[in-house]
């Protein structure tokens, strides 16, 4: 019986192209989660979850500390982490068991389940399938009142030098909270007139290239917590319009925190306008009160987009919030888990569907610059996706996590 299966030859005699080290760029790793963390010396993987990551004094690149069954914590270099997309992770899963099925030509009763390594890669795998972000663990986000711009909406009019727009205060009648129900959300701290300007949408402009590439790693990654934080707004490049995102993922103030409701008490003015460059002018994001609101209540914004699966309870269609809203990985566990030997083509038939919409996501790294992948890494813990009037994102892009017990 062939007994030394490493992930490594699980992928080259299946005939996969999947470069394992590259998707930690494509996916946002934390703290806690479950990674595969590969033995520099035996080149073989081994389950772990990531425990503590930094610089290390005198080094010049990031380390993680994992833990591992197998090992002690240790310290090891980040490209030794192999964190898969929940539904990559059952790739790999069904990848392993179709080659020690294969290799042993044994039956469904088979002893191959008992192999150590295949038994705890497997758990581990179903454990990054279940993979579901606590929101209340969250820590506090930080803000900034400046936009910046990604390298791809730069090259959208260099040699232009741009002239970015200026600073929005937090209005002082707004303010952060929490709740465990729908995460962070913005109040009012004093009453507020109707048609009142609270400030600018701050992010990071990016091409509607690159928003597209967030929004596919969004959908990629299945994280149940998948939030959604890039707004589209229009460039008038010489008169004619083009979209740009403004992401608010990690650069942004309090306004990207402002909830979803079919009947809302604010909108997003993009009526002024700033000029960029000679010529280039960019539709603002301003969010203004459309009614009087009174000191503590949440402020709403409709965020005009398809596939909401809302929880604002304003209208029939919406609901309150409960586990089933996450969404559910794109690879059907129970089926690989009950897998037959003689069903092996239409499985194979399943992987190649399946790495066709990951290879998509990470084949367009190269737009992404030093920036992503900091935040890819893990520095922060939000998901990059999108809302705006102009999206269609599908219903599992909007899945909450707990109901509304706590409220
Ligand atoms: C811009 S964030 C809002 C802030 C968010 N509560 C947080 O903690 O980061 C937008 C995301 O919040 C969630 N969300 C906000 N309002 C919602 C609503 N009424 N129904 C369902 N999901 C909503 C969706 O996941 C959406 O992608």
């Amino acid at each position: 019986m062939a007994r030394d299966l490493t992930i490594h030859h699980l992928f080259r005699e299946a005939d996969f192209k999947i470069d394992e080290r590259d998707c930690i760029f494509s996916t946002p790793i934390r703290k806690t989660d479950l990674v595969l963390v590969e033995n520099l010396t035996t080149g073989r993987f081994v389950a772990a979850e990531m425990s503590r990551w930094g610089v290390i004094e005198g080094q010049t690149f990031t380390k993680v500390i994992f833990k591992s069954t197998e090992m002690e914590s240790d310290w090891i270099p980040l490209n030794a982490v192999f964190r898969p997309y929940p539904h990559l992770a059952s790739l790999v899963f069904l990848t392993m068991r179709l080659e020690v099925l294969r290799s042993i030509s044994c039956g469904d009763t088979c002893e191959c389940t008992d192999d150590p390594e295949f038994v705890a890669l497997a758990e581990h795998l179903k454990k990054q399938l279940a993979f579901k972000p606590k929101i209340e663990s969250r820590p506090d986000p930080e803000f900034c009142n400046e936009d910046t711009h990604h390298q791809s909406y730069l090259n959208l009019f260099l040699p232009y030098l741009l002239n970015l727009p200026p600073i929005s205060e937090k209005h002082e009648g707004i303010a952060l909270d929490h709740s465990d129900s729908k995460g962070f959300f913005v109040k009012s701290v004093q009453q507020l007139e109707k048609d009142t300007d609270i400030g600018r949408y701050i992010g990071q402009y990016i091409s509607e290239e690159e928003a597209d590439r967030r929004i596919k790693l969004g959908k990629a990654s299945n994280d149940r917590e998948c939030k959604f934080y890039i707004y589209l707004t229009n460039l008038i490049v010489n008169g004619e319009e083009m979209t740009v995102g403004i992401d608010a993922a990690i650069h942004r103030n309090h306004l990207c925190m402002i909830n979803h409701a079919c009947k809302p008490n604010c909108k997003a003015d993009t009526t002024t306008k700033h000029i960029l460059a000679p010529g280039i002018v960019l539709e603002l994001v301003n969010i203004k009160t459309i009614t009087k609101i009174e000191n503590n209540e949440e402020l709403l914004l409709n965020y005009n987009m398809d596939g909401l699966k809302c929880w604002c309870s304003m209208t029939q269609n919406c609901r309150i919030r409960n586990q089933e809203d996450w969404a559910q990985p794109t690879c059907n566990l129970r089926k690989i888990l009950n897998i037959k030997t003689n069903t092996r083509k239409r499985k194979h038939n399943d992987v190649s569907e399946g790495q066709e919409t990951l290879e998509n996501v990470c084949s367009d790294r190269n737009t992404s610059d030093a920036n992503d992948n900091a935040n890819d890494q893990g520095i922060q813990s939000s998901n990059h996706s999108s809302f705006n009037r102009e999206l269609t994102v599908p219903e599992s892009q909007f899945s909450g996590e707990d109901n509304r017990k706590n409220e």
